[in-house]
């Protein structure tokens, strides 16, 4: 390999977002770097950046998010440091980013995925179907609160907004008996102490590439590209490819109500994807199998063949949800 590794002098500059779960991500990313290449860790610089969505004085901290519209709010900032020179890379949870990049900037580099499946943490019950009739569960996510509403339609869900951190303070102060989060940031967190229980995706269909780690990068950045090159996992991205196609063909961001999740059996690919009403009154679910070298395509006909059974404003809010 010819190229010029960083040195303490001349680091690779990690750029992250500041939550908890941002930087606990940048940090796994240096260390498979620095164990990939032999560095040490001060060949590498963690810098943080705040974005429009971390910015609680930017925007409304109880108007939900799909109001502020979400394309690119954990991106933005971030993005324009790389193209400014101000970092080289930047870790981002796969499932916030938007499907296209801009012009200069790629992410083909993905971390061996996490758990994808999301958790229902609760004190009281198990699962969802032993909430009481009328209980009340927290959450920001337009497919949680769609899937939800779709198998338990008395539910009343309220809007949980904020960090990890804020939600399960929420939770503790009582106003709501359940929430839902990725098991993947709770593992990364290490957050053993939460009462979690991982959902089957039978019953709550992930979001697309939940629980991967993207590494985004310029696309004439020869050092950077070599030294993604050694810690890349490439049936992540295949699974993905999957998935973010499903999505770009939906043009959907993570805020609405989609969810696929692939998965790999030697050479082929399964890609389960599902569209629902934001309100839960329908829902639309299907399977595609064919060879992983077809993911995209995979993806991309899966999307199609569901779009085709949604009528017109399938996707149209019918009830505002109450802040
Ligand atoms: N939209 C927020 C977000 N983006 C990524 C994760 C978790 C980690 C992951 O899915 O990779 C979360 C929090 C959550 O859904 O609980």
């Amino acid at each position: 390999m010819n190229i010029q590794l960083p040195t303490p002098d001349s680091p690779l500059r990690i750029g992250t977002r500041g939550s908890p779960l941002a930087v606990a991500q940048a940090h796994e990313t240096r260390d498979r770097l620095a164990a990939a290449h032999d560095l040490t860790h001060n060949c590498f610089e963690i810098v943080v950046i705040k974005t429009t969505g971390d910015d609680r004085s930017l925007i409304d901290a109880d108007r939900p998010l799909k109001e502020i519209g979400n394309k690119g709010l954990f991106t933005k900032e971030i993005e324009e440091a790389m193209l400014d020179s101000r970092i080289d890379i930047a870790v981002h949870s796969s499932k916030d980013l938007p499907t296209v990049q801009p012009d200069g900037l790629i992410v083909d580099c993905f971390l061996p995925r996490e758990d994808v499946r999301d958790a229902f943490i609760c004190e009281d019950y198990d699962t969802i179907h032993d909430l009481p009739q009328g209980a009340v569960v927290g959450t920001s996510s337009l497919r949680r609160r769609a899937q939800l509403l779709h198998r338990r339609p008395d539910l009343q869900v309220v809007e949980f907004r904020g960090n990890l951190q804020t939600r399960l303070k929420k939770l503790n102060d009582g106003v709501a008996c359940a929430t839902f989060l990725a098991m993947a940031g709770l593992n990364r967190l290490r957050m053993d102490s939460v009462p979690k229980r991982a959902i089957s995706p039978d019953d709550m269909l992930p979001a697309v590439a939940q629980g991967a780690i993207g590494i985004e990068r310029r696309v004439s950045d020869e050092r950077a590209k070599a030294m993604l090159d050694a810690i890349h996992d490439a049936d992540t991205a295949t699974r993905l490819d999957a998935e973010r196609s499903f999505l770009a063909e939906l043009d959907g961001s993570c805020e609405t109500p989609i969810a696929a999740l692939a998965e790999l059996d030697g050479d082929t690919i399964t890609l389960r994807g599902e569209v629902l009403r934001p309100d839960g009154t329908e829902a639309i679910a299907d399977s595609l199998t064919g060879p992983a070298e077809d993911a995209a395509t995979i993806g991309r006909t899966l999307a199609k063949s569901l779009l085709d059974r949604t009528g017109p404003g399938f996707f149209d809010w019918i009830e505002k949800p109450t802040a």
